[in-house]
């Protein structure tokens, strides 16, 4: 033979698989990329295709979600262990399994302070923003006599693990999708607010407790919306900022949609009560408007939020 076969390895790559763990009201969440690559006696199936030694990527990504609801996951190094074990001990011709795993970490939105409408223990225990940076933005434009300041945030995401409904939407012949009584509510927040203030630059606002309060307002006001579409949860977290922040007039989002599908755990003789989910990257729902402080005239422009 004028070659031979040299390293391979096979498997379902970036298994998106967040398992939320309900503690009475107070949700926890692992949001983990699970990647699965096997190797053994594979010689056959690169020869001559003989699929006899091949257990299928598919089924190793049926793995990964149903022992997100077998044995939890504790730890994404405990879960890539439970993983790595099952693979190398229950199939023989697999002698090495490597499970590369990124967890992607979320902490709570703080929903106990003054501006919030809950206190104490009545605080919202199922929202959740991710850890890690959003970037801020500002644009600045001045004609000698007039400025516009428009500032915003893009990559800011966010995540409800209930608290949000979808259903009684039009039906037509090409519709499938389930009405939802009890779904996960996730988007990446991309933003852009414009100043009131055009002149006199002594009564410019404060620029950085403007940040901080706008993106305070808007993350209550995402995590404390009983949410029936994720348009009201927007018009939520507008008008919000429109009402708390004097030196605001307009806001303008773009909500991407980040589904969350609950996986049919049925053919493994697991159920799902609502607890495993697959994190779709693509396609999304896009949800784009602007909340506006009554009688001004909107100029923040239509496309600016998806820059
Ligand atoms: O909050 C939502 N708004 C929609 O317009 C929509 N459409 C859809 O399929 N799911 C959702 N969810």
């Amino acid at each position: 033979m004028p070659t031979i076969l040299g390293q391979n390895q096979y498997g379902k790559a970036e298994n998106r698989v967040v398992k939320i763990t309900r503690d009475g009201d107070t949700h926890h969440i692992k949001d983990l990329n699970v990647s699965v690559a096997l190797s053994g006696d594979m010689e056959d199936v690169h020869y001559s295709g003989s699929n006899a030694n091949v257990l299928p990527t598919d089924t190793t990504k049926n793995t990964v979600y149903a022992f997100a609801k077998e044995y939890g996951i504790e730890s994404a190094e405990q879960f890539g262990i439970h993983l790595a074990r099952h693979f190398v001990t229950s199939q023989e011709p697999i002698k090495v399994a490597r499970i590369r795993i990124e967890e992607y970490s979320w902490e709570r939105i703080e929903t106990s302070d003054a501006n919030s409408k809950f206190i104490g223990s009545d605080e919202v225990k199922h929202s959740f923003v991710r850890k890690g940076q959003e970037t801020r933005v500002t644009q600045i434009t001045y004609d000698g006599e007039k400025w516009e300041v428009i500032s915003g945030l893009k990559d800011l995401v966010v995540m409800n693990s209930t608290n949000s409904e979808f259903w009684g939407y039009v039906k037509d012949k090409y519709t499938t999708l389930q009405e939802a009584y009890d779904r996960i509510l996730a988007t990446q927040v991309s933003a852009r607010w414009r100043f009131s203030w055009t002149d006199d630059e002594q009564k410019a606002p404060n620029w950085e407790k403007s940040y901080e309060q706008v993106r305070k307002h808007m993350l209550q006001a995402f995590a404390e919306t009983y949410s029936l579409s994720l348009q009201q949860t927007l018009y939520q977290m507008g008008s919000r900022i429109i009402n708390n922040r004097s030196e605001i007039d307009e806001v303008r989002f773009s909500l991407p949609n980040k589904h969350h599908f609950l996986v049919d755990l049925e053919p493994f003789g697991l159920k799902n009560d609502n607890e495993v989910y697959f994190a779709a990257d693509r396609p999304y729902g896009l949800i784009e408007a602007t909340v506006l402080r009554d009688g001004v005239e909107p100029q923040i422009p239509v496309d600016m939020t998806n820059l």
